[in-house]
C-alpha cells in the first residue's frame, strides 16, 4: 500500500516549516499559539496567590509560568484491549516517528513523537504539536487523520499526559471491583476497564468490574459513546452525586451474594476519586482560563471535594486503595483537602508513599503549608478568620484546619479589622502575629506534577490506604430516624424479574444527610458544620435501612415518600430476560457452548419483555452487584449496564429466519470464542473483499469452497473469521490465527457485512497493512 514511509522528503519539510510558521506567529514562548492571541495569558491574581503558595520557588517561576503559556502538546493512550494495539505501536515506532522527525529535524531539537517513558509497554505518546498544529498544519494532515480515525474506532485515546497517571497509582487487579467516583467523560474508566482485562485470557471475563458514575447525565452518557468502543461486560454506569453515592447495604445476617461473595453491601476494592475541580492545571489546553481564574473557584469546591473523598472511603474495603486528584494546582483543592480527611478519619487512613511506583514520572512533593486566600485577604490560620468570613473560609482550608467553636479571637471583628462596637483594631491580623501553619500530615506523600518539568499539564494525585473501618463521625444535620425496629426485609430476588431502579426522583433528595450541591457548590456551608457522610460499614444507620414497603411506614414520611415512588424517572428499567424460548433459540442457532453463560446474564432495558430489541450480555460480578441492588431496593440509577450483545433484525428477512438476534459487533469479540455454529473462516483476499464490496454473491468468492460453505450456513446472522482459508473457522480461532471476525448476514444469494462503513475502513487498512508485512517478510526470506 502507498504508506508514506521515514524518508525526508526537502518539500516536506519546506511544508512543514511554512505551516509551523503558520501556527506559531509570535516569538516562542511568550506567545507562541494562535490560541494565545484570543486569551490574555496572564492574570496577576494568579501570579500572586501562587507566588504566596510557594508553589515553585522565586527562581523557577519564570520557566514555570513560560511552559504555562505555551500551547499544551497533545498526547494519547494506545488501548491495550484493541486487536491491533501491537500494530499500532509499531506503525507510530516504525512509520509516523521517523517520517514526523524528518519534517521537524531543522525546526525543532525535541522529538516529534515519543513514547511516555513512565507510561508501560510504549502504549502512551506525546507528540510535540499542539492540538491546534495538528489541525492546521497540513503536513500534519496524516498523523492527525491517523488520530481522528483510530480515536472514533476505539484504538487509542486522545488524553492529556498527566490525567493517565492516576488509574497507574490505583494497582487494579483483574478481580477488584471498582468505583470510579465522577467519571465523565470517561478517559480514566477506561484505562480501568484496560488494567481489569488485561490479564484474562480470550473467551474468559475478568472477575472484577468498574462502577463508573457522573452527576451529569449529558456527560454520563458521552462517557458512555467512549467506552462502548470496549466491548465490556464489566461495567455499570451509574448517575449520582458522588458524595452521596448508595451504599447498596443488606441486613448483615443475608448472603445473597452466594458462597463466593461474603458481602452484603457493594464495597469497593478499588477507588478513583477524580473530583471536579477549579482546572488550573489546564490552561495550557483552555487559555480562557486565564480570565476566568479567581481564589473563589477553589475555596468554593473544597467541601465538595471533601465530601466526596470521605464518602469514597466509606464505601472502601478495608485494605483497600483510594487515588485522589484533581488537576487544580490550588493546595485548598488538594492538600487542604487531603489534610481534612486524614484528620477526620482519626488513623483510619494512610497515605501511601508511592514515589517508587513510575520511576521515570517527574513529580514533586506536596505542601506541608499554605495560606487561604478569600478577595485578596491572605490567611495563615483559621484563628485568624473573622466571622463574616465563616461560610466562605473553612476551617478545613487550613494546614492545621481547626473548628471557629474552639476560637474566639477575631469573632466580632468583619473582614477589614472593625469589631462590632466601631472601634478598630488596626491591623488586627497582623497584631496577633499568626503564624505560618505547618501540617503534621506527611502530605510530601502527595504528587504535583508541573508543566515546566515534562512539558505536560499540572496534576495533582493523592494515593490513600484504607487500613480499619473509619470512625462514626459526628453528622448534626442528619435528622434522626429511629430504625432500631426495623427488620431489613430482603425481597428474594430470585422471582423479581424486573429491576425496576430506585425509588427515587432525584438522588439529591435520596439521602437524609446534609449535602452541598453542583448547583451550590460555590457557597459553602456553615463553617463550623462537623459534617461528614461518614458512617462505615458495620454501625451505620443506612447499615439496617429498610427496602419493604411495610417497613417503610416507620421510617421518615419524606423519606417514605421517596422510596415508594416507582423507578428512577426518565432512565430505562434494568430487567433481567429470561425468555426461555428466546435463550434457547439463540444456543441452538449460534451453537453457543456452555463456556459462555446465558442464563442470567442477559438483560434488557425495557419493561415489556414481549418486545425485546437489545439484549445486553453482563459478566458474573455485575450480575452479583445488580443482584444485590435489587434486594436493597434499587438504589442504583444505571444509565448503562452491560455490553449490546444481540439485536433484533427487523427487516422482513430477519422474521423469516430461524433465529431474528443478530450478533451486534460490540459482542463479538465476547461471544466469538464460543460460539460453533454460522461461523466460517475465510481467506485474507475473500475477507478483504467482504469488507470492500460489504455484499458478495456466493458464487463470486475467490474460494470456491468458502462460497459453497456459505451457501450451506443457515438463513440469517452468520460470523467469517480472518483465516487461511483452508481451516475451519473452529481451527482457524483455535491456533490463534486470528480473532479477527466480522458479523454478516446470510441471504438467499449473497453474504452481506454487518458492520459500519467506518469499522470496515479502518479493519481493512489494518488488514492490508498485515498483508504488505507479510509480502515484505516473505520476499526478503525469497531474497535470502
Ligand atoms: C475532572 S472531571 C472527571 C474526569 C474523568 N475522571 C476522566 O478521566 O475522564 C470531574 C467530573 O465530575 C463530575 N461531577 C461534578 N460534581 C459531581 C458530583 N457531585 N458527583 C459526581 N460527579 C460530579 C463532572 O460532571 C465531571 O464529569
Amino acid at each position: 500500500m502507498g504508506r508514506g514511509k521515514g524518508g525526508k522528503s526537502r518539500t516536506q519539510r519546506k511544508h512543514f516549516q511554512h505551516n509551523r510558521e503558520n501556527v506559531w506567529k509570535q516569538p516562542r514562548p511568550e506567545s507562541s499559539s494562535i490560541t494565545n492571541n484570543l486569551f490574555d495569558i496572564q492574570n496577576p491574581d494568579f501570579d500572586h496567590y501562587y507566588k504566596e503558595q510557594n508553589i515553585v520557588s522565586l527562581e523557577e517561576w519564570d520557566s514555570f509560568m513560560q511552559v504555562l503559556r505555551t500551547p499544551l502538546p497533545a498526547a494519547f493512550r494506545i488501548n491495550s484491549s484493541s486487536l491491533f494495539h501491537a500494530d499500532i505501536r509499531s506503525q507510530l515506532e516504525n512509520d509516523f516517528a521517523p517520517a514526523l522527525q524528518a519534517m521537524v529535524d531543522e525546526v525543532d531539537e525535541e522529538e516529534a513523537i515519543r513514547p511516555l517513558p513512565w507510561y508501560p509497554n510504549n502504549l502512551a505518546w506525546h507528540s510535540n504539536f499542539s492540538r491546534m498544529q495538528l489541525r492546521k498544519n497540513q503536513s500534519l494532515k496524516r498523523f492527525h487523520e491517523f488520530l481522528k480515525l483510530e480515536n472514533e474506532i476505539g484504538n487509542i485515546t486522545r488524553q492529556e499526559a498527566v490525567s493517565m497517571v492516576p488509574p497507574l497509582f490505583l494497582d487494579v487487579h483483574s478481580n477488584h471491583v471498582v468505583l470510579d467516583m465522577c467519571a465523565a467523560p470517561g478517559s480514566k474508566t477506561f484505562q480501568l476497564l484496560e488494567i481489569l482485562h488485561r490479564s484474562t485470557k480470550a473467551g474468559s471475563l475478568p472477575d472484577g468490574m468498574v462502577v463508573a458514575n457522573d452527576l451529569d447525565v449529558q456527560r454520563c452518557n458521552l462517557l458512555i459513546h467512549q467506552i462502548k468502543r470496549m466491548c465490556t461486560a464489566n461495567l455499570i454506569v451509574t448517575n449520582h452525586e458522588a458524595q452521596h453515592f448508595p451504599r447498596c447495604q443488606l441486613n448483615m445476617d443475608c448472603d445473597i451474594m452466594g458462597p463466593d461473595q461474603h458481602n452484603s453491601q457493594l464495597l469497593f476494592d478499588r477507588v478513583l476519586c477524580d473530583v471536579p475541580c477549579s482546572g488550573d492545571g489546564t490552561l495550557r489546553k483552555a487559555p480562557d482560563l486565564w480570565r476566568r481564574w479567581n481564589t473563589g473557584t477553589g475555596n468554593g469546591l473544597h467541601n465538595l471535594q471533601i465530601l466526596v473523598a470521605m464518602r469514597g472511603l466509606s464505601l472502601l474495603k478495608v485494605g483497600g486503595r483510594m487515588v485522589y486528584s484533581t488537576c487544580s494546582i490550588n493546595p485548598i483543592e488538594n492538600e487542604a483537602v487531603i489534610a481534612e480527611i486524614l484528620r477526620r478519619c482519626e488513623g483510619s487512613i494512610e497515605l501511601v508513599d508511592v514515589s517508587g511506583e513510575l520511576p521515570q514520572l517527574i513529580c514533586r512533593p506536596g505542601l506541608k503549608t499554605w495560606k487561604v486566600c478569600d478577595k485578596g485577604k491572605y490567611l495563615v490560620s483559621c484563628k485568624e478568620v473573622p466571622k463574616v468570613l465563616r461560610n466562605v473560609v473553612l476551617p478545613s482550608m487550613f494546614p492545621n484546619g481547626g473548628s471557629y467553636q474552639d476560637t474566639d479571637c477575631n469573632s466580632n471583628c468583619d473582614v477589614n479589622g472593625h469589631s462590632e462596637d466601631g472601634v478598630q483594631e488596626a491591623e488586627n491580623h497582623m497584631m496577633h502575629e499568626f503564624t505560618e501553619e505547618l501540617s503534621d500530615f506527611p502530605l510530601d506523600r502527595c504528587m504535583r506534577l508541573l508543566p515546566h518539568d515534562q512539558n505536560s499539564g499540572a496534576f495533582f494525585i493523592a494515593v490513600l490506604q484504607k487500613v480499619s473501618h473509619l470512625p462514626a463521625i459526628e453528622v448534626k444535620i442528619r435528622k434522626k430516624v429511629d430504625r432500631q425496629h426495623v427488620e431489613s426485609v430482603n425481597q428474594g430476588n430470585e422471582d423479581a424479574q424486573v429491576l425496576q431502579i430506585n425509588p427515587s426522583e432525584s438522588t439529591r433528595d435520596e439521602e437524609v444527610c446534609e449535602q452541598v450541591s453542583e448547583d451550590n457548590k460555590n457557597e459553602p456551608n456553615t463553617a463550623d458544620l462537623k459534617f461528614s457522610p461518614v458512617i462505615d460499614e458495620g454501625d451505620s444507620e443506612e447499615a439496617q435501612e429498610p427496602h419493604n414497603e411495610e417497613n417503610m411506614a416507620k421510617i421518615t414520611p419524606s423519606k417514605r415518600k421517596l422510596q415508594i415512588q416507582g423507578k428512577w424517572r426518565g432512565v430505562d428499567p434494568v430487567v433481567f430476560f429470561k425468555d426461555e424460548a428466546i435463550i434457547k433459540s439463540i444456543k441452538a442457532f449460534y451453537g453457543i457452548n456452555e463456556h459462555f453463560p446465558l442464563d442470567g446474564h442477559l438483560l434488557t432495558r425495557n419493561s415489556d419483555t414481549s418486545n425485546v430489541k437489545r439484549l445486553y450480555y453482563i459478566s458474573k460480578p455485575v450480575k452479583n452487584v445488580l443482584e444485590l441492588n435489587l434486594s436493597v431496593g434499587q438504589q442504583l440509577k444505571i444509565t448503562s449496564v452491560g455490553v449490546k450483545i444481540f439485536e433484533r433484525q427487523k427487516s422482513r428477512e430477519g422474521r423469516s429466519v430461524e433465529c431474528a438476534f443478530r450478533i451486534t459487533s460490540e459482542g463479538l469479540p465476547l461471544i466469538l470464542p464460543h460460539i460453533t455454529k454460522q461461523i466460517l473462516s475465510a481467506s485474507p483476499i475473500d475477507f478483504k473483499h467482504l469488507l470492500q464490496y460489504k455484499n458478495i454473491k456466493f458464487a463470486e468468492f475467490v474460494d470456491a469452497k468458502f462460497g459453497e460453505k456459505a451457501t450451506n450456513l443457515m438463513p440469517g446472522c452468520c460470523v467469517v473469521v480472518l483465516g487461511e482459508g483452508n481451516r475451519t473457522a473452529a481451527e482457524a480461532l483455535h491456533v490463534h490465527e486470528s480473532s479477527i471476525a466480522i458479523a454478516c448476514w446470510k441471504g438467499g444469494a449473497s453474504l452481506t457485512v454487518m458492520v459500519t462503513s467506518i469499522e470496515c475502513q479502518e479493519l481493512l487498512e489494518r488488514l492490508l497493512m498485515r498483508l504488505d508485512r507479510a509480502t515484505e517478510k516473505g520476499s526478503s526470506i525469497d531474497e535470502k
